[in-house]
């Protein structure tokens, strides 16, 4: 009776499906122009500031009743698949496969890309600075933990810039081979993760020796092999090694997220919607820091971040990491940068790329 009243619909459905995969494919066709055009100047396969522009695109023109944020997600994996038509880039991440890292990867260029796992974030520098990789993915800053430190002392030596950024929920579970705390001696993790379950375990595992380890993918491979090892680390993780879940969303903060920044030696051109990621130092004097960013007011630039760093070299003196709104194209963006650069011991421009959707 039901499968009556089904039939018809199922038929129009696979009308529609014929018609999306031909005009998929059609799509695909013209992407694979493009890749010529591209091949015939050298020009860059991704481009972030375009990809930007036609997710805008589709949630501006998106009538429902699909949500535009899964239209988005639809959306990026059908550029995913046509940009690697042209040609498939590599993203190096902190590995093992099944990081969050991994996860930040394909959820800023799909998942028709190759991904490159490295041992550490050094690694994904040095990996993407050989070319090794077109582009690499490093976690920036934790909303519980703050800024992840070997990521913005790399930032200030490379010679890649910021060509995009991202964030994405962490949610951690803790997982065993058998699903259960049973003979278990150890929960091992990321530093970070242990940090940010601190409270939980404290509250639920406070005699349970902590092991920090490589990365939360790490823990689970550890978990996977040793019975008496529990792992913390996100589901996907688990799943790849094959874990049970004990206990799923263990993080203290339910809301807890993590930044990522995309570098490469891609410099986006300006998407209309735009971030700058700049570090500073200013000399050690009274007033400095309130001098240093007195341009960006006076130009009509706002600033979406600020985060200091010592500059360890013995002294108080800091880095700032600076972010701004617009393009180091924008008008008035280049007045303020001539500005601050005047009074700065210290700049550099990291990168402008387009504001995360995320
Ligand atoms: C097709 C292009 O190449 C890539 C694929 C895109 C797409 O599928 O829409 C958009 C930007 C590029 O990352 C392009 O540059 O227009």
């Amino acid at each position: 009776m039901t499968d009556d009243k089904l039939k018809p619909l199922r038929e129009q459905i696979d009308a529609i499906d014929a018609q999306l995969l031909d005009l998929l494919n059609r799509r695909a066709r013209v992407a694979q122009a493009v890749g010529h055009v591209k091949a015939e100047t050298n020009a860059p396969v991704f481009r972030p500031e375009r990809e930007a522009h036609v997710l805008q695109k589709v949630a501006d023109n998106n009538g429902g009743p699909l949500h535009s944020g899964d239209v988005q997600t639809i959306f990026r994996e059908i550029m995913s698949a046509c940009r690697a038509l042209e040609r498939r880039v590599n993203v190096a991440y902190l590995g093992p496969a099944g990081t969050f890292s991994e996860q930040a990867v394909y959820q800023q260029f799909g998942h028709a890309v190759e991904g490159v796992p490295c041992a550490s974030i050094d690694e994904v520098f040095r990996a993407t600075e050989a070319g090794t990789a077109d582009f690499g993915v490093v976690p920036v800053e934790n909303s519980s933990e703050g800024a992840i430190n070997r990521t913005l002392d790399l930032l200030l030596q490379t010679t890649l810039s910021i060509s995009g950024e991202l964030s994405i929920p962490v949610h951690h579970s803790l997982m065993t081979g058998s699903g259960n705390m049973e003979g278990v001696i150890r929960i091992c993790a990321h530093s970070q993760a242990l940090a940010q379950c601190h409270t939980w375990l404290n509250q639920n595992y406070p005699r349970i020796e902590r092991q920090a380890v490589a990365s939360n993918g790490e823990a689970a491979r550890l978990a996977s092999e040793d019975p008496t090892t529990a792992a913390i680390a996100g589901e996907i993780a688990g799943q790849r090694y094959n874990l049970g879940v004990v206990k799923a969303h263990v993080q203290d903060d339910p809301h807890n997220r993590t930044r990522f920044a995309v570098i490469g030696r891609l410099q986006p051109t300006p998407s209309g919607r735009d971030q700058t990621s700049l570090v500073l130092a200013v000399p050690n004097k009274a007033g400095a820091v309130h001098n240093l960013l007195a341009p960006l007011a006076k130009h009509g630039v706002s600033m979406t971040r600020f985060e200091s760093r010592p500059a360890r070299i013995g002294t108080w003196e800091y880095y700032f990491y600076v972010d701004v709104e617009g393009h180091a194209q924008d008008d008035k963006v280049i007045n303020a940068l001539a500005e601050l650069k005047q009074n700065a011991a210290f700049f550099k421009v990291l990168g402008s790329y387009p504001f995360s959707l995320y």
